[in-house]
């Protein structure tokens, strides 16, 4: 499997705070990968730096062996990077299936005068966003939801439709920050045969930052241990959890 994203020695400081020290690691394309880490760790500052959030203060981010420095947080989404965030962001006063389709806007290809006279062209684009969503909807099993206001839908849902939206853009790479965050533990299995069936039976490539120790050795194919913005352990969720470093770091957090 080849290197889809690569983080060489990336530092990030936030005044005093050195949040990510000279970190390196790299994702495989197709392989599941989580990043575990007390709170503080680094984490999501891991994610806002390869969305192009923030930027390294030293270091070198490549995706598909591309700089990615080299492009804005716009221009990463169109290479084929989607993310979820830990507090949901989707549009409340807008149905499931809107904001789905605001999720396929990378991909439009008509401009504002050929949309306003519906030109065949806008309208085969249309259809074909349209095709792209319902497969995600039938995928996700979010039929009964597809016509309801997000505002109105329970967190789990939410969470499922966030999840949607990214992958209705069509990524190459997923970005999950927190999926089972506020989920049953019903939902949380769900999650995983979701994060399952994405990697095996649509070839995506999935990042995560995630808590839940179970989610974690249920789907991920390696994972990387932060502490204090640095790398303390990588390796399969079994060597991980068994590393006296990762024990030692832990203790008493309930993270592993
Ligand atoms: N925008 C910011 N301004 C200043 N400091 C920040 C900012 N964002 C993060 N930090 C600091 O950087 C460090 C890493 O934070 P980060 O949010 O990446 O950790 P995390 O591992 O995601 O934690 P959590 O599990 O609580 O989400 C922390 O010390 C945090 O206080």
């Amino acid at each position: 499997m080849s290197q889809l994203l690569e983080i060489e020695n990336a530092t990030l400081k936030f005044g005093g705070v050195v949040a990510v020290n000279d970190l390196s690691f790299s994702v495989k394309e197709g392989e599941v990968y989580a990043i575990v880490g007390p709170n503080g760790a680094g984490k999501s500052t891991v994610f806002n730096l390869i969305s192009r959030f923030y930027d390294p203060y030293a270091g070198a981010l490549r995706f598909d062996g591309q700089n990615l420095l080299a492009r804005s947080a716009d221009a990463v989404a169109d290479l084929g990077i989607a993310r979820t965030f830990q507090n949901i962001e989707l549009f409340d006063h807008a149905t499931v299936l809107q904001n789905l389709l605001v999720g396929r806007h990378r991909h439009r290809r008509t401009n504002m005068v050929q949309e306003m006279l519906f030109t065949p062209k806008v309208r085969r684009e249309e259809e074909r966003h349209r095709a792209a969503v319902e497969d995600v909807i039938d995928f996700l099993d979010l039929q009964p939801y597809r016509d309801k206001m997000i505002a109105g839908l329970p967190y789990g849902v939410r969470k499922v439709v966030e999840l949607g939206r990214a992958l209705a853009s069509g990524p190459r790479l997923l970005l999950l920050d927190e999926p089972a965050s506020g989920l049953s533990v019903e939902e949380t299995q769900d999650m995983r045969w979701w994060i399952d069936d994405i990697r095996k039976q649509m070839g995506i490539t999935v990042l995560m930052v995630e808590h839940d120790m179970g989610l974690v050795s249920g789907v991920s194919d390696r994972v990387l241990a932060l502490a204090d913005g640095a790398k303390l352990a990588e390796g399969t969720p079994a060597q991980v959890q068994s590393d006296p470093a990762v024990i030692e770091a832990y203790l008493g957090t309930g993270v592993v």
